[in-house]
């Protein structure tokens, strides 16, 4: 017995039973109208997955158009409901007239009892297709709202930032590849968003891959999908990256981070505008907006050899530059502030503030780690805070040079350089296992000797 609602209208009522007597040996709800009048008023007219609506319904009278005005009024109250007309042999262009406007079949009467059978059977499944859709459509749309819920608030004021958000807001609603570059922490991936946020795909997804943190072997199943069997752990056929993003926005952090093979395939599929899935040979198109980010120097790494040259001119269109916080210093205090604000609510600390020589000591600081450890700082104060005042002491800063292992004071870098130093010997001088152990990928490591060795 199938599981579906049926509803037949008809004036004749030999008509009705019959059917009724016919449809209830497979169906489990059959319900019946003489009067069409009262589709107007029934109740939960979308449940009802098929309805067969008769096309002449006053005496004498068969031009059709009552059985027309009916399927309208169906159609109007629930789109999904298939609709099977039944029309008198003779009136099969009125019954292609149905067809045009909605109805998903039609049949003749008198009619066979195995075929009108046979097309109840189609109508349900194209019913519960339809079904099937606007449940994904709604889940999509559930989820796209998931994803780009959490409006990102890009603050201050610094001339600096401004004319970065005067660039972000001109560029947005065209559909060039941008490329933000910047050091770490500056706000890249917010300028990324607010990008998407400012354009016509707002409505779609914003997708964000790190390409710093995708092993060489994953990279194309990761980015452009596999299908199943294509290697062992492909179990199904998987999108990637690209057609997730497809109509919307995807974003290719640490760009500067991929080997020239991945560059190569990077490349190709943005000129050609589709992926190739693996395990496939059927191009697959995507309508993407790229934007990239990077806190390498790109036009270095191509005279390096260490990039592709058309790579870079494909993805910078629009290049914009989120300057260092110490490049913007009117931003400190106000970020300063709106974090201490987030972290009072969230740490339910209210009334904190901060004391006029701890502003001083913000200002001071270079922020090597940029807004994110402003922000990080920030927390950290707020959660050890005692009292409603935040003083110098509660901002714990790291800029000064550090202290080596043998108790002579370093700077950054410098420790940087012996943790690398330390990881190679380890690691046998082996690249990948030293990058690894370092939490970095191998090319992360391998631009950071080369800048080193210059
Ligand atoms: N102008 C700003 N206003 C508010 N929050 C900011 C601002 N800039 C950065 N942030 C916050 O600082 C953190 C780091 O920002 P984001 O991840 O965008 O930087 P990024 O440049 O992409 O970093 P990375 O280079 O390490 O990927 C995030 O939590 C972000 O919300």
């Amino acid at each position: 017995m199938v599981d579906a609602k049926i509803l037949v209208v008809d004036d004749n009522k030999s008509v009705l039973s019959a059917l009724e007597i016919l449809l209830q040996f497979e169906y489990k709800s059959v319900q019946t109208i003489f009067n069409p009048n009262q589709i107007s008023s029934f109740p939960d007219l979308q449940d009802i997955d098929i309805v067969l609506l008769d096309m002449n319904f006053s005496a004498g009278v068969n031009t059709g158009n009552e059985g027309l005005y009916w399927l309208n009024e169906i159609k109007k109250r629930s789109p999904n409901t298939s609709v099977i007309m039944m029309t008198a042999y003779g009136a099969v262009d009125l019954a292609v007239r149905a067809l045009k406007q909605g109805a998903s079949d039609f049949v003749l009467k008198p009619w066979n009892n195995e075929r009108l059978m046979t097309t109840v059977k189609s109508a349900y499944e194209l019913r519960k297709s339809k079904q099937e859709i606007h449940d994904l459509k709604k889940k999509e749309n559930n989820l796209k709202q998931v994803i780009n819920e959490g409006r990102n608030y890009i603050i201050g004021q610094s001339k600096a930032l401004t004319s970065v958000l005067n660039l972000v807001a001109k560029v947005a609603k065209t559909d060039v590849n941008v490329l933000i570059t910047g050091e770490n922490g500056t706000g890249k991936e917010l300028i990324a968003r607010e990008l998407h946020r400012l354009s016509n795909r707002k409505n779609e997804v914003f997708i964000g891959v790190d390409m710093g943190s995708i092993a060489e072997n994953l990279f194309e199943s990761e980015l452009f999908g596999h299908t199943k069997g294509s290697f062992t752990d492909a179990k199904e056929d998987r999108a990637g990256k690209f057609e997730a993003a497809h109509q919307g926005s995807l974003f290719l952090d640490e760009i500067g981070n991929l080997s020239l093979q991945m560059q190569a395939k990077l490349l190709s599929s943005i000129q050609n505008k589709s992926v190739v899935r693996v395990g496939s040979n059927k191009p697959v198109n995507v309508d993407i907006r790229l934007i990239c980010a990077t806190n390498c120097n790109l036009e270095q790494m191509v005279a390096d050899g260490l990039f592709r040259e058309d790579l870079l001119y494909r993805i910078n269109t629009i290049h914009i530059e989120v300057p260092p916080l110490r490049e913007r210093n009117e931003d400190i205090l106000v970020l300063a502030d709106f974090f201490l604000k987030k972290f009072a609510h969230k740490y339910d600390k209210s009334g904190l503030r901060i004391n006029q020589s701890a502003q001083e000591k913000l200002m001071e600081y270079p922020w090597p780690g940029n807004v994110r450890e402003l922000q990080h700082t920030m927390e950290r104060a707020v959660i050890l805070s005692d009292g409603s005042v935040l003083k110098p002491s509660d901002f714990l800063l790291h800029a000064k040079p550090m202290q080596s292992m043998d108790g002579e004071l370093m700077t950054l870098n410098e420790m940087e350089q012996q943790m690398i130093n330390r990881a190679l010997e380890q690691n046998d001088g082996n690249y990948s296992a030293a990058a690894e152990q370092l939490g970095i990928s191998r090319q992360t490591l391998y631009n950071k000797l080369k800048k080193k060795n210059n």
